[in-house]
């Protein structure tokens, strides 16, 4: 059942070390299939290198183990409140990579600076409020997925535009098509939340993008008039 995710979700975690995205078993990545209503993640605290297809762990929208014997990961609550919520994306990152989570603790979203930025997050990357003493101790990953959908709401962003968010005080959760575009974005992240911090800290009369090249970047690779890259071949970005 679900052989050809398992392996997908599989691959899409072992990138992560391989990104240097995170640090022992700081973080996570899942895939959904939608025909089935059912999610496919890495379980949880098992070090990146002992994970084979087999250890991933099938679940349904409530929670419940379908497939696998190990405990999922321990963030699966926020993973199925994302896809329940989103129902254009197809795959979820969880990490602690560093320059992402530097902004998620000083609880500040991401300017949109330059163009890196712009060719795969159309405007600042936000960061949710901080939750609640209640929301931490009743049901806290439930409740990290919720800000995020709140966020989303508040600010009006669309999933598609914006696949990612920073956590107060926690870290960074990215999306995708599939796992593979969502770790893909991840790394962009990861990238472009260091080179915001720089700069930042090289010019303090910084200023943000301008619309219009944000628009021109976005746009080049994005939407029905993007011509980023060759047609006539399989390219995700
Ligand atoms: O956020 C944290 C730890 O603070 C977790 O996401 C991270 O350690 C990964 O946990 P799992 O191994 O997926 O249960």
């Amino acid at each position: 059942m679900l052989e050809e995710l398992k392996q997908a979700v599989l691959a899409a975690n072992l990138a992560l070390p391989k990104h240097e995205l995170v640090t022992f078993t700081w973080g996570n990545v899942s895939g959904i299939s939608r025909a089935d209503s059912l999610v496919v993640i890495k379980p949880s605290g098992v070090p990146y290198e002992e994970l084979t297809a087999e250890d991933m762990v099938v679940v349904d929208f409530d929670g419940n183990v379908i497939e696998g014997d190990l405990r999922p990961s321990s963030d699966t609550p926020t993973h199925l409140v994302l896809y329940k919520a989103f129902p254009e994306i197809g795959g979820i990152v969880h990490t602690h990579s560093p320059w992402a989570t530097m902004w998620a603790q000083a609880a500040m979203p991401i300017p949109a600076l330059g163009t890196t930025h712009a060719d795969y997050f159309y405007g600042d990357i936000p960061c949710t409020r901080k939750l609640t003493q209640t929301e931490v101790e009743q049901a806290y990953e439930l409740e990290t997925g919720n800000v995020i959908v709140e966020t989303f709401a508040e600010l009006g962003l669309d999933p598609k535009a914006m696949p990612g968010i920073l956590v107060a005080n926690h870290a960074p959760f990215c999306w995708g098509k599939d796992p593979q575009d969502a770790v893909y974005h991840a790394v962009v992240l990861e990238i472009v939340a260091k080179m915001a911090l720089n700069t930042v800290r090289l010019n303090e009369n910084w200023a943000a993008i301008d619309q219009f090249l944000l628009d021109k970047h976005y746009y080049r690779k994005h939407g029905a008039h993007a011509y980023y890259g060759q047609t006539n071949r399989v390219s995700t970005h």
